[in-house]
C-alpha cells in the first residue's frame, strides 16, 4: 500500500515516538536524587541527556549526564565506562568526575562544569577564525590531557571540536562515552554508530587513534579561516588551504597520507613545537 510502511518499518516508527517521549527533557528546577536541581539542559546525545545543574549540597555548577531511559540497559553499561574512566584520570584539562549513582532506575555521572565555550561554537556560531599559529597552539594544549589518558592506559576515541571546551584560552577535554582501554574493540552496540568514521571499526584502541582524530581537529580548526574564492570549484585540501610546508606536512602525517607519528605524542610534540618557532 503507497505510503504505508511495513511491519518493520512501523515497529521502529512506534519505538522512535515512545523514545521521544521517555526521553523528554526534564523541567527546569526539578531536584535529582534531593541533590542536584537542573538550571538548563546543556544537549542530548545519542545515549544520555546532559544537564547544567546546581549542587545543593556545595552549591557548584555541575554537568550532570543521565541514561536514556529508551536506550535501556546499553546506556546504563555505557555510563558506566564513561565514569569508570574518568575516575581514573586527574588533569586540569579534563572536567573531574564528581559523583556516580543510580537515581529511580535511570544511572547518572556528575562532573565539574566548564563555563566556556565549545570549538564547535567558536566556529559556527561566532564565526571566529583560527590562524596556523592559534591552530597549532591548541593542538599542543590538547595534547597534554591527550597524553596523561594514554598514560592511563586509555584512549579518548572521540577527538572533535564539540568535545573541547575554551574556557579563558585554556582547552578542555570534554566527553569519554567513547573512551576504551588500550587494546580493546569497539564495543559490538556502537559499530553501526561508527559507520561513517574512515578508521576500521575493528581497530583495537592505539594511541595512534587519538592522534588520528587529532588530525581531522587541525584539519577543521584551519578551515575555519578558509574563504572560498567566488567560482572556484571544491578542491583538496592541500590546494585550498594555503599552508605552510611544516603545517602540511604534520596533518598528512597525522592523517595517514605519509608515515605518521605511530602513536608518538611526544614526537608530535617536538613538531609542533619546531614549526611553531618558525611561525611564531
Ligand atoms: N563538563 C562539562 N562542562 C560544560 N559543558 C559540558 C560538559 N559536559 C558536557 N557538556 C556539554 O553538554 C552537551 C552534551 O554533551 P555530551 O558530551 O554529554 O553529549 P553529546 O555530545 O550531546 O552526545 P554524545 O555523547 O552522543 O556525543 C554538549 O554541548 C557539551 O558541550
Amino acid at each position: 500500500m503507497a505510503g504505508v510502511g511495513g511491519p518493520v518499518e512501523l515497529r521502529r516508527s512506534w519505538q522512535k515516538l515512545l523514545g521521544l517521549w521517555t526521553d523528554r527533557p526534564r523541567r527546569k528546577g526539578t531536584k535529582i536524587a534531593g541533590r542536584y536541581t537542573i538550571y538548563d539542559l546543556l544537549g542530548m546525545g545519542s545515549y544520555g541527556l546532559t544537564y547544567l545543574c546546581t549542587d545543593e549540597q556545595t552549591g557548584q555548577d555541575v554537568a550532570l549526564k543521565e541514561s536514556k531511559p529508551s536506550k535501556g540497559k546499553l546506556a546504563v553499561r555505557l555510563l558506566d565506562r564513561e565514569a569508570d574512566v574518568m575516575n581514573r584520570i586527574e588533569h586540569p584539562a579534563i572536567p573531574q568526575l564528581l559523583d556516580v549513582f543510580t537515581y529511580r532506575a535511570r544511572s547518572y555521572i556528575v562532573t565539574e562544569y566548564i563555563l566556556g565555550e565549545t570549538l564547535e561554537q567558536c566556529i559556527f556560531e561566532q564565526g571566529r577564525k583560527y590562524t596556523e599559529q592559534d591552530c597549532l597552539e591548541l593542538v599542543k594544549q590538547l595534547l597534554a590531557p591527550i597524553v596523561h589518558v594514554h598514560e592511563q592506559g586509555y584512549i579518548h576515541g572521540d577527538v572533535r571540536i564539540p568535545n573541547v571546551i575554551l574556557r579563558d584560552g585554556q582547552v578542555h577535554l570534554i566527553d569519554f562515552g567513547l573512551a576504551r582501554r588500550m587494546g580493546e574493540p569497539l564495543l559490538p552496540e556502537l559499530k553501526r554508530r561508527m559507520r561513517e568514521l574512515p578508521e576500521p571499526e575493528d581497530e583495537l584502541a592505539a594511541p595512534d587513534q587519538d592522534l588520528q582524530d587529532l588530525g581531522h581537529f587541525l584539519l577543521f580548526m584551519l578551515y575555519s579561516a578558509y574563504e572560498p574564492e567566488k567560482g572556484r570549484k571544491p578542491a583538496s585540501w592541500q590546494e585550498e588551504l594555503k599552508l605552510t610546508p611544516g603545517v602540511r606536512d604534520m596533518l598528512e602525517r597525522l592523517l595517514g597520507l605519509r608515515p605518521g607519528y605511530e602513536g608518538d605524542a611526544l614526537e608530535l610534540l617536538a613538531d609542533i613545537d619546531r614549526v611553531l618557532k618558525k611561525l611564531r
